[in-house]
């Protein structure tokens, strides 16, 4: 069974481009939802983030607290480091399970999908990895529409958390462009064909 990572900047689209790859039957792994549950339900990690980050962590309901963590994280490099390399390594173990899971179910191949797959080291777990691009005005345009939480500051702040397109482009081994000019559908049936 083939483990293909698939990566991008926030807003580059891939969830969208995994959504795809499930209407084909590929099984995904999400690892931003895996990781937040992991957070919200490994009681050890759990004390190691209230620890690091404070009660304000988790709310009264036990429910991680998204909009604080990200306050406190995403503008201070040493904050990130310490989130990441307390809840990254989880997330690995995690997928290495579910990926054992779906070998025996005789899937040819699953998708990792992740924003951090070269920062977090997760793309040695994986034989092949997609980058998903799209240019930066449309994807800062994107997540001001998903999320309206946010500012264009606080996604400059994440993008500069983030490796840059051109590296990571550099290391894919697939290149899908989202960037409201190529047609995803046929790029991902290529893609779908090849992995089979
Ligand atoms: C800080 C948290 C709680 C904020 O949650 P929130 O729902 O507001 O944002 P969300 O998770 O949707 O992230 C928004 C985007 O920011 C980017 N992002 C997320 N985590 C990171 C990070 N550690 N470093 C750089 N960019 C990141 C991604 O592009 C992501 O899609 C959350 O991002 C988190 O727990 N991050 C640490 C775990 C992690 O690294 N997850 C990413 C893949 S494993
Ligand atoms: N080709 C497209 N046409 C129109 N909207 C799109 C397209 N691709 C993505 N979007 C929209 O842009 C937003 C960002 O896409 P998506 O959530 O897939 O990005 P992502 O790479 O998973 O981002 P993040 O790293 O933040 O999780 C979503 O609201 C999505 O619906």
């Amino acid at each position: 069974m083939l483990k293909i990572g698939i990566t991008g900047g926030i807003g580059s689209g891939k969830s969208v481009v995994c959504r795809l790859f499930q209407v084909l039957g590929v099984p995904v792994y999400d690892s931003d939802a895996r990781a937040k549950w992991v957070m919200a339900h490994d009681v050890l990690l759990r004390d190691e983030l209230v620890a690091a980050f404070g009660p304000e962590t988790f709310d009264a309901q036990g429910q991680l607290n998204r909009t604080y963590l990200a306050r406190v994280a995403f503008p201070d490099p040493a904050q990130l480091a310490r989130l990441n390399a307390l809840v990254h390594p989880h997330v690995g173990r995690d997928f290495a399970q579910w990926a054992a899971a779906q070998q025996a179910e005789g899937y040819p191949y699953i998708l990792k999908e992740a924003a951090l797959l070269y920062e977090s080291g997760a793309y040695q777990q994986l034989d092949r990895v997609i980058t998903v691009f799209a240019p930066l005005e449309i994807r800062q345009a994107r997540v001001l529409l998903r999320d309206p939480h946010r500012t264009a500051d606080d996604i400059q702040n994440i993008i500069g958390k983030q490796m840059s397109e051109e590296e990571k482009l550099r290391r894919a081994d697939y290149v899908v462009h989202n960037d409201d000019q190529h047609l995803l559908i046929p790029q991902v049936l290529r893609l779908d064909e090849e992995f089979r």
